[in-house]
């Protein structure tokens, strides 16, 4: 491949380290966040918006040949899509991208853009492919808080999985790891909670607030506010469009401010010792309860004592303050973690209704997993998080140097050994370190044995490279991680112990009338926090277990870096580029074979266009090699090879007897590719020829004129006439052509649409009639061309929306500026309306009208201004303002359309929880009071 990865490479390959920090740092300064290193791409966080993401961009790295484009994030998108497409030169495999680094380096942000790429490649007008990207911000909400390292650091890791059949996505699964649950009732300082009850408490509406029993943030202990107020309609809106159900939501959140009361309460020891909930918290108490929808006494009991059952006899144990505390803590902590899982569990149901994961289909899984962490106190969730970071140093060592160099070994080539830091031994069983350690620290520890279990892990380890005693009178122990050493505190292992709830706090909330809160603590938990349905088997969703996965898959790597630790931009502190192993990669990428596809694998490739002999002979020309070695360029070299011997021998089957078209360019080509490339048992690998020195490319890889430009795109129907009206099309089309003929085409015709009229009839009409009338924009059942014929003279904007004749559902017909045009819209299951393609979802098809009045229509931007008003023909339900239509109309006015507004769902235990909070708000009234 002639250009970027080749031409970076060649020109880093040659520097020592220090001046090859200072290339980086230079290409950072003049914002090239981003370099290859061969098929690797190193990105380095800018933070500052950079024009690299605008739409002209990714349509570029879609349409335009990568290897001509500066490095970006967007290549190794398409790169990974080709690839499980088979276009790369292999067949169809899953690709499996893995992104590293640091926390606040960017990993997050560089998967957001990858999924977002990944949509556009395969877009194919879904509703799913919008759903998928708003899961995002959902579950940014949910597991992302802010530290002292990054303002929006993922407190938990993720594996998402996209599949495809054919080109389309059909379907994703997100995996979940180990949730920093711990962070719901302590932040250390410079940190705060999750994202979510910072949105909620800001963005919530007075009305929402009442409802949820919630009060002023400043009321919280856990939770300090800061502008979170459009984040909170963003988080609803997502989850509105990922399809949750209103009841679900209104149940989750009054869990979420059940949380947040549960912080309130405070205890105090009474004189008979008996544990009481403080007056001033008695309010909170019960608006806990009533929140999380169970009885105030069961909850004061499970918090205030244990019971045990001994040869059938029931023990209470009564808790000192702490163990109340204690107890308090962990509800709250596993209470959101469940929430969390949930949220997760369903936005799987939601995004692969049909999909069945154990069936093979193509796979693109891209992982983002929280970064290596040391803070000032490193605790158990540190050492997991750190563990992970090894096993995924490891992936890369292992793919990158192991496998390559050993490949070279089992070939006879000669090789000069590329060392580098392998971290093997601080995983495997031999050496024995973190995995015991991990295993030794999550048994329970009681608190007074502290040292103890610190004293045990100091002897069992010592002798380990990878561990050091600390002498203090601190419960501290180190490890030496891949990244640095690392000082853990024992005493922030205990919190993990504490999270363990007891039985008979589990069995209040499964009987809580809260349904949702009862599935939560009824499911069980798999060892990484994830919550499983009943009957799952415990420990898929282990990282061990998506290593498996991703070992078999092809690897894209993403190597992100942090350039300076005050998240600035224009900063760059070169010590920090020092990143483990760039060197080694560099030199392993511009002196290896980083492409060694099987004979077998790359000759059914070849046969598929009649070059197997061909690459058969020179094969054993040059000795009976299981595999052949490519450089890294030479997998796009040849699938542009391949490509254009497919267009070729398209042309010689369409002209007929005219075979002596030149095919032998492209089998010369291949076989270049292969001579040079190829390697015998004994023989050294062929030198490759000197490269052609490849064309100067722009300095900046910021977008010019020409990356701008219109790129020409490939015909598509969707985009050429109407945008979402396929269906209609196609039917109105055959009918035309007379393919659909028939009576009993016809009678199941009218009958679909006799359905559909009694579904609006039933479901839809009093949703969309306002003060007695269907909005003029309304026009009933009525067909494209009548729709169309009504625009004929009105001014561009004007709009009106019809009920969809051969499917449950309308469409909006729009006058542009120089066509009408018909946008699908999309009812959810959840009953909202979507117009197909926008990320927005509106409870009601007038507030559907009223947004696009304000927001325009993609992708031709178009503002909803003028409505198009009804004439008075009578079809069935045709037109607004007469007959049945206007009747109908009348009789769904006024107090019914009232009444449906009134029956949103409300928390299972509204009164008890006004109650409470009346009671809350009068205490401290007495209190101001007093005070003053
Ligand atoms: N390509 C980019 N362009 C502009 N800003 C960026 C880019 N990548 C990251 N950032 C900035 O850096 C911040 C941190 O990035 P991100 O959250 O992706 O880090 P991370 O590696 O996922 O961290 P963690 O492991 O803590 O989750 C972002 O909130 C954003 O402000």
């Amino acid at each position: 491949m002639e250009g970027l990865f080749h031409e970076d490479l060649a020109a880093l390959s040659d520097l020592d380290e220090q001046s090859l920090l200072e290339s980086l740092s230079q290409r950072f300064k003049q914002d090239h966040i981003y370099t290859y290193i061969g098929d690797i791409l190193v990105a380095i966080n800018p933070f500052k918006y950079l024009p690299l993401y605008v739409k002209e961009v990714s349509e570029r790295y879609k349409y335009h040949e990568k290897s001509k484009l500066p490095p970006h994030i967007f290549a190794v998108a398409d790169r990974a899509y080709q690839s499980m497409m088979g276009r790369l030169a292999t067949g169809p495999r899953n690709q499996c991208i893995v992104i590293s680094g640091e926390s606040g380096a960017g990993k997050t942000e560089s998967t957001k853009l990858l999924l977002r790429q990944i949509m556009e490649l395969c877009r194919a007008n879904s509703q799913l492919e919008q759903q998928i990207l708003q899961v995002n911000p959902l579950l940014e909400a949910f597991g992302n808080a802010q530290t002292v390292m990054n303002d929006n650091s993922s407190r938990f890791g993720k594996y998402i999985q996209l599949r495809f059949h054919n080109s389309s996505v059909i379907g994703a699964k997100i995996n979940e790891y180990l949730l920093e649950k711990s962070r719901v009732v302590h932040q250390d300082e410079g940190e705060r909670n999750f994202h979510i009850f910072y949105c909620m408490l800001a963005g919530i509406s007075p009305e929402d607030k009442d409802m949820y029993g919630l009060l002023d943030p400043t009321q919280y202990r856990w939770v300090h506010l800061r502008k979170w107020g459009e984040k909170y309609s963003e988080v609803c809106n997502a989850m509105d469009m990922v399809g949750f159900q209103e009841q679900e939501k209104v149940d989750m959140m009054t869990i979420l401010a059940g949380i947040l009361s549960l912080g309130n309460i405070m205890f105090e020891p009474t004189e008979t010792d008996v544990l009481r909930v403080t007056g001033k918290s008695m309010g909170w108490l019960k608006a806990t309860a009533g929140q999380f929808g169970v009885q105030e006494e069961e909850l004061l009991r499970s918090l205030t004592c244990t019971l045990s059952v001994t040869r059938g006899e029931a023990i209470r144990r009564l808790h000192n303050q702490q163990q109340a505390e204690d107890a308090r803590d962990s509800i709250a902590k596993v209470a959101y973690g469940r929430v969390f899982g949930w949220i997760v569990s369903k936005v799987n149901e939601l995004l692969a209704p049909n999909v069945d994961f154990d069936v093979e289909l193509n796979e693109i899984g891209i992982l983002d997993i929280f970064g290596f962490e040391n803070f000032a106190v490193n605790r158990f969730e540190q050492l997991c998080i750190n563990l992970a970071n090894e096993q995924l140093q490891y992936f890369f060592n292992h793919h990158i140097f192991l496998m390559e160099q050993n490949e070279y070994k089992e070939e006879g080539i000669e090789w000069e050994t590329i060392s580098f830091k392998d971290n093997k031994p601080i995983l495997v069983k031999r050496h024995n370190l973190l995995p015991p350690l991990i295993t030794y620290s999550s048994t329970l520890i009681p608190p007074h044995h502290l040292q103890d279990f610190v004293d045990k892990l100091n002897s069992k380890f010592k002798s380990s490279p990878h561990y050091e005693v600390v002498r203090s009178h601190s419960p501290l122990f180190t490890v030496v991680h891949y990244a640095g050493k690392v000082q853990y505190n024992g005493g922030g292992f205990l919190e993990m112990n504490r999270d363990t709830i007891p039985a008979s706090i589990r069995d209040l909330f499964i009987n809580s009338v809260t349904p949702l809160l009862s599935v939560l603590f009824a499911a069980t938990i798999s060892r990484t926090g994830t919550l499983m349905p009943r009957k799952a088997k415990v420990g898929i969703h282990s990282l061990a277990v998506l290593m498996e996965k991703m070992f078999v898959a092809s690897p894209h790597f993403v190597r992100c870096i942090k350039p300076n630790g005050n998240k600035l931009p224009d900063q760059v502190d070169n010590k920090r580029l020092r990143y483990n192993g760039l060197l080694e990669t560099i030199r392993i990428r511009r002196d290896g074979f980083s492409w060694r596809p099987s004979f077998k694998e790359f000759a059914q490739r070849c046969v598929l266009l009649n070059i197997y002999e061909h690459c058969s002979n020179i094969v054993s020309h040059y000795g009976r090699s299981s595999r052949l070695f490519f450089k890294y360029w030479h997998q796009e070299e040849l699938s542009r090879l391949l490509e254009r011997m497919g267009k070729a021998a398209l042309v010689i089957q369409k002209s007929e007897g005219s075979l002596s078209l030149n095919i032998c360019s492209p089998i010369s080509a291949v076989s270049t590719v292969l001579c040079v490339c190829v390697s015998g048992p004994v023989s050294p690998p062929v030198p490759l020829p000197r490269r052609k020195k490849p064309q100067p490319r722009p300095r900046s890889i910021m977008p010019t004129a020409a990356h701008l430009a219109p790129v020409p795109r490939p015909r598509n129907k969707q985009f050429e006439a109407t945008p979402f009206d396929n269906l209609e099309v196609h039917s109105e089309l055959a009918e035309l052509m007379g393919q659909v003929g028939g009576e009993e085409r016809a009678r199941e015709r009218s009958k679909k649409r006799r359905d559909n009229i009694r579904w609006f009839k039933e479901t839809q009409a009093r949703k969309v009639v306002r003060n007695g009338a269907f909005p003029c924009w309304f026009h009933g059942m009525i067909t494209r061309r009548q729709a169309e014929d009504l625009m004929t003279d009105k001014p561009v904007g004007c709009f009106l929306i019809r009920v969809g004749q051969s499917r449950e559902g309308y469409t909006l017909t729009y006058k542009g500026a120089n066509r009408c045009r018909h946008y699908m819209i999309e009812m959810q299951s959840n009953g909202k309306y979507v117009i197909l393609g926008e990320d927005k979802a509106h409870p009601s098809l007038p507030d559907l009208v009223q947004h696009h009045s304000r927001v325009g229509i993609k992708p031709f931007n178009e503002l909803l201004t003028t409505s198009c008003g009804q004439v008075s023909t009578c079809t069935p339900l045709g037109s607004g303002s007469c007959g049945i239509y206007s009747l109908l109309a009348q009789a769904l006015a006024g107090p019914v359309y009232e009444r449906d507004r009134k029956s949103r769902p409300f928390p299972r235990l509204y009164p008890s929880i006004r109650l409470a909070m009346r009671e809350i708000q009068q205490i401290q009234q007495v209190r101001g009071k007093g005070r003053g």
